[in-house]
């Protein structure tokens, strides 16, 4: 397994009084897409900035790439691109001149290329020589992702993300994550409340609540945790469905079999697919569909939201 890029050991934030950020553990593995998901007031933002060194940690150790951003900010600046929900950049200058400056600011030279491609990539090409001045809350975020990947970072770290976005700026969005991820093995952090989107395309999740790392896996470790290890499958088959209905109730680790117009649905412990198709094909029946049934992540939220208060 890669090693973390992003590793947070026992963090704690104080401002004053209030406790931002209670004792979290995370890991963060290289090409992971890792979503914070959490309330108004959860701890979220103050996490991000501990790992950007623009918060110190009352105590607890963080490190980004190896290095521990309060004392080496400038080395982890350069490698990891961050994007804040509100993201400001010079109202008179175009896009394309804001990433120019940016570009100079890294040290890249010959950057002109690159920045076309980026703004085409976060869908701003045919306003790349406009002020952002005139641009909208929602092109301004676009901006601020191809400002972020200027500098080629390997890590993103998106507070937000697409909070102001249209509906196909979002698919723009996800999708871009995902071929940074894939084509670039590139690791992402990404804040939101956004749940429908942060299931789309976050491999794993960590649910804040009051500063507590209350929960962390992928949707469907957090769903088969909730539902006590027990999954449901959506079985359908050609021909005789009772029978095979029978023939899935006697097998070892389905629990109950129930009908559901075509489809049957078997309550299983754990991951129980391969078993259940070998059994029916076994059997003689023809499988048409077979599929885990999947927790949506705003009910998951919800139910461990709930059971924290
Ligand atoms: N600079 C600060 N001074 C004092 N308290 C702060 C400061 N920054 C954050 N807090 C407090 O710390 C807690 C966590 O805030 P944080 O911004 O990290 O939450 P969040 O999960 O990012 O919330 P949101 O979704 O609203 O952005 C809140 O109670 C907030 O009021």
């Amino acid at each position: 397994m890669d090693a973390a890029v992003i590793s947070i050991e026992g963090l704690t934030k104080r401002y004053g009084q209030v406790e931002a950020v209670r004792e979290l553990h995370l890991e963060v593995r290289r090409g992971e897409v890792f979503g914070l998901l959490g309330p108004n007031g959860a701890g979220k933002t103050t996490t991000i900035l501990t790992l950007l060194g623009l918060a110190e940690p009352t105590s607890g150790t963080v490190r980004v790439l190896g290095l521990d951003p309060a004392r080496e900010a400038a080395k982890v600046k350069r490698q990891v691109g961050y994007v804040p929900d509100a993201v400001g950049f010079y109202p008179n200058l175009t896009a394309r001149q804001n990433l120019r400056y940016t570009a100079r600011l890294n040290g890249i030279a010959d950057a002109e290329d690159r920045i076309a491609r980026l703004l085409e990539q976060v869908g701003l090409g045919h306003a790349a020589d406009r002020r952002a001045g005139t641009y909208s809350r929602g092109m301004l975020q676009r901006l601020g992702i191809a400002d972020a990947l200027v500098k080629s970072p390997s890590v993103m770290i998106l507070d937000e993300p697409t909070i102001a976005i249209d509906p196909d700026g979002v698919r723009q969005v996800l999708a871009l994550i995902r071929e940074l991820r894939d084509q670039h093995q590139m690791t992402v952090l990404l804040s939101s409340h956004l749940l429908y989107q942060v299931q789309e395309v976050c491999d794993r999740v960590g649910i804040f609540v009051r500063g507590r790392l209350v929960a962390v896996g992928s949707v469907e470790e957090l769903a088969a945790r909730l539902a006590g290890g027990r999954t449901v499958l959506e079985v359908g088959v050609a021909g005789d469905a009772g029978a095979a209905a029978r023939r899935l109730a006697e097998l070892d680790g389905v629990r109950d079999v129930d009908r559901e117009g075509d489809l049957l649905l078997a309550v299983c412990e754990g991951d129980s697919r391969g078993h259940i198709a070998g059994a029916l094909t076994g059997a003689g029946h023809t499988l048409l569909h077979l599929r885990q049934r999947s927790s949506h992540l705003d009910e998951i939220y919800h139910r461990y939201f709930h059971e924290q208060n």
